[in-house]
């Protein structure tokens, strides 16, 4: 549903991304593993055309997209969770929510919202409370489901278990799937958390210094251990 043919991102005169491939098919979830600066947060905004100059071609739905403005491929139907919250303190959980919701009356889109928060775990009992109220975990859980209050066939996750403890990362992973399995929604998710990507993810790129250096299954991807030793530092 989503393909990047050999896209090369620059930021004015500085060029980020070399010669990226990437594809995202039908319903399918997929991570992007990288340190700092490797350049995934750049290529969400590649995607989305939020900010970047891309040369290359990007498909969407098999659709050239390229001439396509952010909001337009927001319609569109891919939905971008960018790294920084953006939440809005002084509006509820539940209000949050329905904001993301364009397109249909405020009574529509605060019951969808109360759905969508009725389904996530880790916010199924916060909707009445203040944005600015919630836990760091919790805030970035309620920036996944503004995500998912747009409806779309695509999410794009931009680190969203960093700074977060283990035990909220684990609560995340099983909110994210089981979302993404009940709307059929596929993902792509950026992270520097392994453990966390291989939880929610069927398969796995490795990008560094704006290039993709692997592309393969987790399977593949424990059997190279030198990829994670030398472009993920662990
Ligand atoms: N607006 C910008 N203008 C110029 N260079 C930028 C801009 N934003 C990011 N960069 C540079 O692009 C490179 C990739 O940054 P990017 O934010 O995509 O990395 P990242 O993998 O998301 O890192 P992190 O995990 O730290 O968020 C870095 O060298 C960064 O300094």
């Amino acid at each position: 549903m989503l393909e990047l043919s050999n896209i090369d991102t620059f930021y004015g005169e500085s060029h980020i991304l070399h010669q990226v491939s990437l594809a995202v098919h039908d319903k399918q979830r997929v991570a992007v593993l990288g340190r700092n600066g490797a350049g995934k947060s750049t290529l969400l905004k590649s995607i989305m055309n939020a900010g970047t100059t891309v040369k290359g071609s990007v498909k969407w739905r098999g659709r050239d997209v390229s001439k396509l403005k952010a909001y337009q491929r927001a319609r569109d139907g891919i939905a971008l969770v960018p790294e920084d919250r953006r939440i809005y303190n002084h509006m509820t959980v539940q209000e949050n929510v329905a904001i993301a919701r364009q397109g249909v009356s405020r009574s529509v889109a605060m019951t969808e919202a109360r759905a969508i928060l009725g389904s996530i775990e880790m916010l199924s009992t916060l909707g009445e409370r203040m944005g600015g109220a919630l836990s760091g975990g919790q805030q970035q859980m309620l920036a996944v489901a503004r995500g998912l209050a747009a409806k779309p066939e695509l999410i794009l996750l931009d680190e969203p278990t960093e700074g977060l403890a283990p035990v909220i990362v684990e609560n995340m992973a099983a909110d994210i799937i089981s979302r993404c399995d009940a709307n059929q929604i596929a993902l792509l998710l950026c992270e520097q958390n392994i453990w966390f990507a291989r939880k929610c993810t069927s398969h796995v790129y490795v990008i560094d210094s704006g290039r993709i250096v692997f592309d393969g299954s987790w399977e593949q991807f424990a059997e190279k251990p030198e990829i994670a030793e030398r472009y993920l530092a662990v």
